[in-house]
């Protein structure tokens, strides 16, 4: 029921300095980390978008049914923009009255996982504007949905020179998704990540 009410927008326009080479290309057991983090998604939504400063570089590595948004400059500002203007470019490409938002560099997601998010949507409060997991160092902005009026919250924010992630999240009517498995939050920024995968 949920799967038509529901899209997907991963974000994959990160410096990955950390990582030192772009995360969103690491090799996952022989498919490139995007690609996977695609393929989960698709497993509960049919409209995956992912926004990109970097079209191109993604084309030939996403699934076919998966659409590219690509992340418009902003006057006055040079990039990285961050993640919280990716997402609200995104947002406003979608019709669907709530958003799946991953980032690129969760290797330990999985559908069962996903699946288990999905069946919390239904149960949300009305006035919730979002649902997103927390772990130890607050909101897990990219593992979390998002309703469609984030579109108007995102846009007062940024105006207001804001870009905090944490900052919106605490400002408004957000509830704490809970997660099955832990494991699945695993963010892949550094070399180390990598190596204990
Ligand atoms: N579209 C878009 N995605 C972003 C932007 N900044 C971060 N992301 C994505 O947000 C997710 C989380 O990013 P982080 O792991 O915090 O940081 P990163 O920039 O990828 O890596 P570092 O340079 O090491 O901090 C990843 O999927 C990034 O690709 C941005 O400016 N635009
Ligand atoms: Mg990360």
């Amino acid at each position: 029921m949920i799967k038509n009410r529901l899209s997907a927008i991963i974000l994959a326009g990160g410096q990955s300095k950390r990582m030192g080479e772009d995360k969103a290309l690491l090799d996952l057991d022989g498919q490139p980390l995007l690609q996977y983090i695609c393929h989960c998604a698709q497993a509960v939504t049919s409209q995956v978008y992912i926004v990109t400063p970097w079209v191109e570089r993604y084309q030939k590595i996403i699934p076919a049914e998966c659409h590219l948004i690509p992340e418009m400059s902003l006057p006055n500002e040079t990039p990285p923009y961050g993640p919280l203007v990716g997402l609200y470019q995104g947002l406003q490409q979608v019709e669907t009255e709530w958003v799946l938002a991953l980032a690129c560099d969760l290797p330990k997601l999985n559908v069962a996982e996903l699946e288990f998010w999905c069946e919390q949507l239904p149960k949300v409060n009305r006035d919730t504007v979002a649902l997103v997991a927390k772990s130890q160092e607050g909101w897990e902005p990219l593992c979390g949905f998002y309703n469609r009026d984030c579109v108007d919250l995102f846009s007062v924010y940024l105006a207001s020179g804001k870009r905090s992630f944490q900052g919106f999240l605490n400002q408004h009517s957000v509830e704490e998704l809970k997660v099955r498995d832990r494991a699945s939050l695993f963010n892949c920024n550094t070399p180390d990540d990598l190596a204990q995968l």
